[in-house]
């Protein structure tokens, strides 16, 4: 039996890709404290919603998808519940492994996880780090469930910070810049449903490329820019604007903030 505690964003991405790939909804259990989200959940996914005590109980594996902050409280909660024969997965940004063992009885066996909201279409990009007490069976049982959402790493966990920085928070800034180029075009008085279609086919193209060529993101720029043509006429732009810095900046800005969230 899985348990997910925490059904907002990502624990409900989570839910939704699980049972899309053959989980039953009867071995899965919910805990989400808001009465009409959780009559939502039963409704949408069939799936039973309990008390998190009640999950704790009964799960073996629970993938904990609460908010960072919310973490410690339920851990308190729960903690005395769980034995060393489950296990713990968490998705929070920042909590590190070793302060959920420290909130944990025993040698309960914790796994870091740092999944991404393209779980919902199969599409996600997770990364795992083992806890003190999480053998490799404890990892692969992690890396079984989330790659029924996509594609999963193992990393150390010194990494885990720099992970939620790039693929954890990383599809916020593709929606950034998609959003950004259909404004550019409505600016300039296309169609929105025509620039939302181009922006968008664009990037699973440029996406799809990217993955299957296994060029490097330059050789496949170049490919694009013809000698004095539009394309490098457009970068000259963006690096006048110092947008390689600022994306540099704002991925340091999201590992620091990552860093900072397990401080409480
Ligand atoms: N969103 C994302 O893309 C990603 C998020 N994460 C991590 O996932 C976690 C959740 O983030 P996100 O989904 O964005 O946040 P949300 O606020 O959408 O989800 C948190 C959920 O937890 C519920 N909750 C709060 N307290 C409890 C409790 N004591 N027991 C059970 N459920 C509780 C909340 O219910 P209510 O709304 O009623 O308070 C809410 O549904 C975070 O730790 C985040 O770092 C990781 C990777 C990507
Ligand atoms: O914004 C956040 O804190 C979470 C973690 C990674 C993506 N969303």
């Amino acid at each position: 039996m899985i348990a997910i505690i925490g059904a907002g964003k990502m624990g409900e991405a989570l839910l939704a890709g699980l049972l899309s790939t053959g989980h039953d909804p009867a071995d899965v259990l919910v805990t989400e404290p808001r009465h009409e989200h959780a009559q939502e959940l039963r409704a949408r996914y069939g799936v039973e919603v309990v008390p998190a005590g009640s999950a704790a109980e009964r799960a073996d594996t629970l993938i904990l998808a609460l908010k960072p902050q919310d973490m410690i409280g339920l851990l308190d909660d729960i903690g005395p519940k769980l034995t060393a024969d489950r296990l713990v997965v968490s998705v929070a940004a920042g909590i590190t492994t070793s302060v959920l063992e420290k909130h944990l009885s025993g040698s309960v066996p914790v796994v870091r996880a740092m999944p991404n909201t393209p779980a919902l279409v199969g599409r996600g990009m997770t990364a795992v780090a083992a806890g003190h007490y999480a053998a490799d069976e404890h990892l692969d049982r992690a890396e079984r469930l989330l790659s029924t959402v996509g594609e999963v790493l193992r990393v150390p966990e010194r990494h885990m910070d720099t992970v939620t920085a790039l693929s954890g928070s990383g599809p916020a800034y593709f929606y950034f810049i998609a959003e950004t180029m259909i404004e550019a075009g409505v600016l300039m008085g296309m169609p929105r449903e025509t620039a939302e279609k181009l922006v968008t086919q664009t990037i699973v193209g440029s996406a799809t490329m990217l993955r299957e060529s296994g060029e490097h993101p330059v050789v496949l720029r170049e490919a694009v820019s013809s000698p004095g043509g539009t394309t490098s006429a457009a970068v000259r732009e963006l690096e006048r604007h110092g947008v390689r810095t600022a994306f540099t900046d704002a991925i340091e800005a999201a590992r620091d903030r990552s860093r900072e969230l397990s401080e409480g």
